[in-house]
């Protein structure tokens, strides 16, 4: 999704805070809609999401991938309709056991390591398992040795792999990425792909938006195919690379131009 002002109703971030990943629940989104000058840009009926799975969003440009994962977030107001997960709707509270890597990473202006500490700080951990935790991360990312450097120095691969550390810091219950690994170096996006798995593994819920469909088929536990603002179709990745069932994603799979 390119840079741009979301004029649509935001609610704050809220800064995720440490906790066990408890099982976050079923996500579900009922009647969901997104509107802005009369025009519809989401309009989902229903859809269920595992609460254990690695779902990979797909679709064409403009279907609506970013802002679906801004709606479960709770980073977007609905114009109408339902989010929740597990049993509680969506808002502060899920959105607090949540972390979202934009493709294009945000940092603060700190080393490598301040960027985790800064997450990491307050939230219950003594010293010596707040360094434990962020060279863990570091070592997994590849950046370990450039702990002390300051972040704005890291090329573009390095970077996303420093931001997607630090959105595993806290250990969120879901994690949401929105193109990680958009125009990254191969190593960077193996890296990724490897912690977003492991990740997985440990009992994060993983919602994941690529148009890369190696990348699809790598990591998918299932697939939500978006088209036009609305899922075109949901099914296990299996299934869905197998053999799609709507014409757009048919056309998507095929390499066709799909609008
Ligand atoms: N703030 C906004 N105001 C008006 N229209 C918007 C806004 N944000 C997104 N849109 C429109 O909503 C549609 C869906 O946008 P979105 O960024 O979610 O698409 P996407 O599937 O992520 O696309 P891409 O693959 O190109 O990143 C697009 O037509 C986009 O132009």
């Amino acid at each position: 999704m390119p840079e741009r002002a979301i004029p649509f109703a935001s609610a704050r971030p809220a800064p995720p805070t440490a906790r066990s990943r408890a099982h976050p629940g079923a996500l579900r989104v009922a009647d969901l809609t997104l509107e802005t000058s009369g025009k519809r840009l989401i309009g989902i009926e229903k859809l269920a999401l595992d609460p254990a799975s690695v779902s990979i969003v797909m679709g064409p440009n403009g279907a609506g991938k970013s802002l679906f994962l801004r709606l479960v977030h709770g980073l977007l107001v609905p114009s109408a309709g339902w989010v929740s997960w597990g049993e509680v709707p969506c808002g502060e509270a899920t959105r607090s056991t949540q972390a979202l890597v934009f493709q294009k990473p945000v940092l603060l202006r700190r080393s490598v390591a301040g960027n985790i500490d800064f997450v990491l700080r307050g939230r219950g951990l003594t010293r010596a398992e707040r360094r434990e935790r962020r060279d863990a991360l570091l070592e997994r990312v590849g950046l370990l040795g450039q702990s002390r450097q300051p972040a704005r120095l890291l090329s573009g691969g390095e970077q996303q792999r420093l931001a997607l550390a630090r959105a595993l810091a806290l250990r969120p219950q879901v994690l949401l990425l929105d193109e990680p690994t958009a125009s990254l170096d191969p190593a960077s996006a193996l890296m990724i792909e490897q912690s977003v798995q492991e990740a997985s593994r440990a009992g994060t819920k993983v919602i994941f938006v690529t148009h890369d469909l190696g990348q699809a088929r790598r990591l998918a536990d299932d697939v939500v195919f978006l088209h036009r603002g609305g899922v075109a179709e949901h099914r296990a990745a299996q299934e869905f690379f197998s053999g799609p069932s709507s014409e757009a994603a048919l056309a998507y799979l095929s390499g066709r131009i799909v609008l």
